[in-house]
């Protein structure tokens, strides 16, 4: 054990998360089919934080990971970076200067973003790409981090983006990926999505939210099996993938090239 890589000040770690209450499926129009317009970006950071299970606990082993695996003058890429709250808590969490960047086809996402990251700046370089993740290019990155993003893309640009991440890797690169997933079995996947909702419920959202966002999202977030998105991340050339984190129909993985 390298007892030099034990750093008890992380933990626990708070996130940047701006307060405006998500109430958007509470009355009158809310974003059907589901989208990440103005309304959502204005309560995203509410939102998320109450809808995904861990989510602290997932940014702050994805910072962890970063940390560890960052390979100097290399890049560090969030994809699907939303509000910025991943890159500002790794901003904080890296003891080096390091380039870190933000991608997002959202503008409105990626204007918070930059304002979550005003202090963070000061330390690293920070870049912000407005653009579908399909087009861009990862090269010089030694980590990758895609959390709850790939579920909204069509099944082949998932599989096209995972390659085009790993090319992108430098050798020994890591990808970190979080994901909504289903289960093979039906009466498993009807058992945890009534404990995921009772979690939403927990969380403050009523009955009638909870079915309104469902149907929003209907064929637009697609979730995979887990089984289905292993094989995905080995057949866009990854040799070892691992999973870290799993609480009812989400889960993290991280990859190796
Ligand atoms: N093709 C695309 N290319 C780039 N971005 C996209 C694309 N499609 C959607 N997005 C963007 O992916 C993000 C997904 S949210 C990620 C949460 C964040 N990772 C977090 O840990 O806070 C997950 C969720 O809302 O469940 C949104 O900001 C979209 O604009
Ligand atoms: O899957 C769900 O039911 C969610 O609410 C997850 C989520 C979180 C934030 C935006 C879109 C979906």
């Amino acid at each position: 054990m390298n007892y030099d890589k034990l750093d008890p000040e992380l933990y626990p770690t708070k996130l940047y998360l701006s307060p405006e209450k998500d109430k958007l499926f509470e009355k009158g129009v809310w974003p059907k089919p589901f989208a990440f317009n103005q309304d959502v970006v204005n309560v995203f950071d509410n939102m998320i934080s109450r809808s995904v299970p861990l989510y602290q606990e997932v940014l702050t082993c994805a910072a962890h990971w970063a940390r560890e695996y960052y390979q100097p003058g290399t890049r560090i890429i969030d994809v699907g970076c939303s509000t910025g709250t991943f890159l500002e808590l790794l901003g904080r969490f890296l003891k080096q200067n390091a380039t870190l960047v933000g991608i997002d086809n959202s503008q409105p996402m990626l204007e918070k973003a930059e304002q979550k990251l005003v202090q963070i700046k000061q330390i690293h370089q920070i870049e912000f790409i407005c653009d579908k993740a399909e087009n861009c290019s990862f090269e010089n990155s030694s980590v990758v981090v895609i959390n709850y993003t790939l579920q909204f893309l069509p099944l082949q640009v998932r599989q096209l983006l995972l390659r085009t991440i790993y090319e992108g890797l430098v050798p020994g690169g890591l990808l970190f990926v979080s994901e909504k997933v289903k289960s093979p079995y039906p009466q498993f996947q009807e058992t945890i999505t009534r404990h995921y909702e009772a979690f939403k419920a927990h969380n403050g959202y009523a009955r009638t939210e909870i079915e309104r966002k469902k149907e929003a999202l209907e064929n637009v977030l697609v979730p995979l099996t887990e089984a289905q998105q292993v094989q995905m991340l080995y057949d866009s050339g990854f040799n070892q993938v691992d999973s870290l984190i799993k609480l009812h129909n989400f889960i993290s993985w991280v990859a190796l090239k």
